[in-house]
Protein backbone atom coordinates (compact mmCIF):
# COMPACT_ATOMS: atom_id res chain seq x y z
CA UNK A 1 0.00 0.00 0.00
CA UNK A 2 1.67 3.16 -1.26
CA UNK A 3 2.39 5.49 2.30
CA UNK A 4 0.36 8.47 1.06
CA UNK A 5 -2.83 6.25 0.81
CA UNK A 6 -2.27 4.91 4.77
CA UNK A 7 -3.66 8.91 5.30
CA UNK A 8 -6.53 8.65 2.94
CA UNK A 9 -9.02 6.01 3.78
CA UNK A 10 -11.00 3.76 1.62
CA UNK A 11 -14.76 4.61 2.31
CA UNK A 12 -17.36 2.24 0.86
CA UNK A 13 -21.41 2.82 0.19
CA UNK A 14 -22.27 -0.66 2.39
CA UNK A 15 -20.68 -1.53 5.47
CA UNK A 16 -19.98 -5.22 4.57
CA UNK A 17 -17.00 -3.86 2.74
CA UNK A 18 -15.40 -2.94 6.05
CA UNK A 19 -15.76 -6.06 8.07
CA UNK A 20 -16.62 -4.31 10.81
CA UNK A 21 -17.68 -6.80 14.35
CA UNK A 22 -20.93 -8.08 14.50
CA UNK A 23 -20.95 -5.71 18.09
CA UNK A 24 -20.44 -2.68 16.14
CA UNK A 25 -22.43 -3.45 13.49
CA UNK A 26 -25.75 -1.82 14.91
CA UNK A 27 -23.52 1.72 15.93
CA UNK A 28 -22.31 1.62 12.32
CA UNK A 29 -25.42 1.32 10.87
CA UNK A 30 -28.40 2.65 12.89
CA UNK A 31 -30.44 5.50 11.34
CA UNK A 32 -31.54 8.72 13.02
CA UNK A 33 -28.94 10.58 15.61
CA UNK A 34 -26.12 9.05 17.46
CA UNK A 35 -26.92 11.80 20.10
CA UNK A 36 -30.24 9.74 20.35
CA UNK A 37 -28.89 6.35 20.56
CA UNK A 38 -25.80 7.17 22.97
CA UNK A 39 -27.99 8.95 25.32
CA UNK A 40 -30.72 5.60 25.54
CA UNK A 41 -27.17 3.69 26.06
CA UNK A 42 -25.99 5.68 28.77
CA UNK A 43 -26.73 7.49 31.89
CA UNK A 44 -24.70 10.84 31.57
CA UNK A 45 -23.87 11.82 28.00
CA UNK A 46 -21.63 15.12 26.91
CA UNK A 47 -20.27 16.59 24.41
CA UNK A 48 -16.84 17.45 24.46
CA UNK A 49 -16.04 20.13 22.10
CA UNK A 50 -12.08 19.88 21.33
CA UNK A 51 -11.89 22.32 18.79
CA UNK A 52 -14.05 24.46 16.03
CA UNK A 53 -11.81 26.59 14.27
CA UNK A 54 -10.69 26.75 10.52
CA UNK A 55 -8.60 24.29 9.09
CA UNK A 56 -7.69 22.62 5.98
CA UNK A 57 -9.87 19.44 5.12
CA UNK A 58 -8.72 16.13 4.98
CA UNK A 59 -7.54 14.81 1.52
CA UNK A 60 -10.01 11.94 1.38
CA UNK A 61 -13.03 14.80 2.14
CA UNK A 62 -12.46 17.25 -0.07
CA UNK A 63 -14.72 15.69 -2.83
CA UNK A 64 -17.11 14.96 -0.51
CA UNK A 65 -17.78 18.87 -0.15
CA UNK A 66 -17.06 19.85 -3.54
CA UNK A 67 -13.78 21.12 -3.11
CA UNK A 68 -11.53 20.48 -5.77
CA UNK A 69 -8.65 20.20 -3.31
CA UNK A 70 -8.13 19.83 0.35
CA UNK A 71 -8.75 23.41 1.33
CA UNK A 72 -9.60 25.32 4.17
CA UNK A 73 -12.95 24.51 6.15
CA UNK A 74 -14.63 25.33 9.77
CA UNK A 75 -13.46 22.22 11.65
CA UNK A 76 -15.19 20.91 14.51
CA UNK A 77 -14.14 18.16 16.32
CA UNK A 78 -15.74 16.68 19.64
CA UNK A 79 -15.77 13.55 22.25
CA UNK A 80 -19.31 12.20 22.58
CA UNK A 81 -18.85 10.85 26.63
CA UNK A 82 -20.76 8.35 27.65
CA UNK A 83 -20.60 8.21 31.31
CA UNK A 84 -17.83 10.31 30.91
CA UNK A 85 -16.41 7.69 28.78
CA UNK A 86 -15.26 9.14 25.10
CA UNK A 87 -17.28 6.85 22.88
CA UNK A 88 -16.97 8.50 19.15
CA UNK A 89 -14.68 11.12 17.97
CA UNK A 90 -17.12 13.11 16.04
CA UNK A 91 -14.83 15.20 13.08
CA UNK A 92 -17.37 17.84 11.04
CA UNK A 93 -16.04 20.09 8.19
CA UNK A 94 -18.26 23.08 6.74
CA UNK A 95 -16.77 24.76 3.13
CA UNK A 96 -15.91 28.40 4.11
CA UNK A 97 -18.11 29.64 1.50
CA UNK A 98 -21.34 28.57 3.75
CA UNK A 99 -23.18 31.00 5.18
CA UNK A 100 -24.95 31.86 8.60
CA UNK A 101 -28.21 31.37 6.64
CA UNK A 102 -26.73 27.98 5.56
CA UNK A 103 -26.01 26.82 9.23
CA UNK A 104 -27.24 29.16 11.32
CA UNK A 105 -26.38 27.34 14.32
CA UNK A 106 -23.34 25.72 13.73
CA UNK A 107 -20.66 28.68 14.64
CA UNK A 108 -22.19 28.40 18.43
CA UNK A 109 -22.67 25.14 18.74
CA UNK A 110 -19.85 25.04 22.00
CA UNK A 111 -20.94 22.02 23.83
CA UNK A 112 -24.43 21.51 22.82
CA UNK A 113 -24.49 18.22 20.09
CA UNK A 114 -24.57 19.22 16.16
CA UNK A 115 -26.54 16.59 15.94
CA UNK A 116 -29.84 18.17 17.73
CA UNK A 117 -29.43 20.95 15.20
CA UNK A 118 -29.97 18.43 12.22
CA UNK A 119 -32.56 16.31 13.00
CA UNK A 120 -34.72 18.93 14.55
CA UNK A 121 -34.38 20.74 11.40
CA UNK A 122 -36.68 19.90 8.23
CA UNK A 123 -34.67 22.28 5.63
CA UNK A 124 -31.31 19.59 6.02
CA UNK A 125 -31.56 16.72 3.93
CA UNK A 126 -29.04 13.91 5.13
CA UNK A 127 -26.84 11.81 2.52
CA UNK A 128 -26.33 8.23 2.84
CA UNK A 129 -24.04 6.55 4.80
CA UNK A 130 -20.27 5.89 3.82
CA UNK A 131 -18.08 3.29 5.87
CA UNK A 132 -14.09 2.64 6.65
CA UNK A 133 -11.87 1.16 8.60
CA UNK A 134 -8.78 4.28 9.28
CA UNK A 135 -5.77 2.27 10.00
CA UNK A 136 -2.91 3.80 11.92
CA UNK A 137 -1.36 7.05 9.38
CA UNK A 138 -4.57 8.04 9.16
CA UNK A 139 -4.98 12.25 10.48
CA UNK A 140 -8.07 10.83 12.53
CA UNK A 141 -6.79 8.10 13.84
CA UNK A 142 -3.91 10.49 15.07
CA UNK A 143 -5.99 12.67 16.23
CA UNK A 144 -7.98 9.83 18.34
CA UNK A 145 -4.77 8.70 19.86
CA UNK A 146 -4.23 12.15 20.94
CA UNK A 147 -7.22 12.36 22.21
CA UNK A 148 -7.32 9.23 24.08
CA UNK A 149 -3.11 10.03 25.26
CA UNK A 150 -4.88 12.87 27.34
CA UNK A 151 -7.40 10.52 29.06
CA UNK A 152 -4.69 8.47 29.99
CA UNK A 153 -6.26 5.72 27.30
CA UNK A 154 -3.68 3.95 25.35
CA UNK A 155 -4.46 2.09 22.28
CA UNK A 156 -2.22 0.09 20.24
CA UNK A 157 -0.40 1.91 18.32
CA UNK A 158 -1.68 -0.41 14.92
CA UNK A 159 -5.39 -0.51 16.09
CA UNK A 160 -7.57 -0.25 13.27
CA UNK A 161 -10.84 2.17 13.97
CA UNK A 162 -14.50 1.65 12.24
CA UNK A 163 -15.96 4.87 11.25
CA UNK A 164 -18.87 6.47 9.47
CA UNK A 165 -19.61 9.75 7.92
CA UNK A 166 -22.73 10.89 6.20
CA UNK A 167 -23.04 14.39 4.51
CA UNK A 168 -25.87 16.94 4.89
CA UNK A 169 -27.00 19.91 2.99
CA UNK A 170 -28.95 22.75 3.80
CA UNK A 171 -30.12 25.52 1.41
CA UNK A 172 -26.59 25.56 -0.80
CA UNK A 173 -24.65 24.87 2.43
CA UNK A 174 -22.87 21.52 2.83
CA UNK A 175 -21.71 19.43 5.95
CA UNK A 176 -19.67 16.55 6.10
CA UNK A 177 -19.78 14.48 9.78
CA UNK A 178 -17.37 11.69 10.36
CA UNK A 179 -17.60 9.03 13.27
CA UNK A 180 -14.89 6.90 14.62
CA UNK A 181 -15.89 4.85 17.12
CA UNK A 182 -13.90 4.00 20.16
CA UNK A 183 -13.04 1.19 22.37
CA UNK A 184 -15.60 2.25 25.15
CA UNK A 185 -18.63 2.26 23.05
CA UNK A 186 -19.12 -1.86 22.74
CA UNK A 187 -19.51 -1.16 26.38
CA UNK A 188 -22.70 0.73 26.14
CA UNK A 189 -25.66 -1.41 26.74
CA UNK A 190 -28.99 -0.16 25.90
CA UNK A 191 -30.64 1.49 28.98
CA UNK A 192 -34.44 -0.04 27.22
CA UNK A 193 -32.86 -3.20 26.10
CA UNK A 194 -30.01 -5.00 25.22
CA UNK A 195 -27.88 -4.80 22.04
CA UNK A 196 -28.76 -8.27 21.19
CA UNK A 197 -32.26 -7.28 20.55
CA UNK A 198 -31.17 -4.41 18.91
CA UNK A 199 -29.44 -6.73 16.67
CA UNK A 200 -32.34 -8.72 16.30
CA UNK A 201 -34.00 -5.96 15.14
CA UNK A 202 -31.96 -4.53 13.13
CA UNK A 203 -32.00 -8.03 11.44
CA UNK A 204 -35.67 -7.62 11.31
C1 LIG B 1 -24.75 14.04 13.63
C2 LIG B 1 -24.87 13.95 14.94
O1 LIG B 1 -24.16 14.79 15.77
C3 LIG B 1 -23.17 14.24 16.61
C4 LIG B 1 -22.61 15.39 17.29
C5 LIG B 1 -21.43 15.95 16.88
C6 LIG B 1 -20.97 17.29 17.40
O2 LIG B 1 -21.63 17.83 18.33
O3 LIG B 1 -19.99 17.81 16.84
C7 LIG B 1 -20.59 15.25 16.00
C8 LIG B 1 -20.92 13.98 15.58
C9 LIG B 1 -22.25 13.42 15.73
O4 LIG B 1 -22.24 12.08 16.17
C10 LIG B 1 -25.77 12.97 15.61
O5 LIG B 1 -26.02 13.11 16.82
O6 LIG B 1 -26.22 12.04 14.89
Amino acid sequence: MRPGSLRQAQWHAHVNAVNAPPALRHWLTGGGSLTAKLKAHSGAFRVQCLHQETARCLSDEAASIGLHRAGRVWEREVLLRCDNKPAVFGHTVVPMQATATDWPLFSALGERSLGTTLFGDRMVRRGTLEFARLRAGHPLVQRVHAALALEGQRVDAQALFFARRCLYQRHQGLLLVTEVFLPAVLELTSLTRTVATDTLINKA
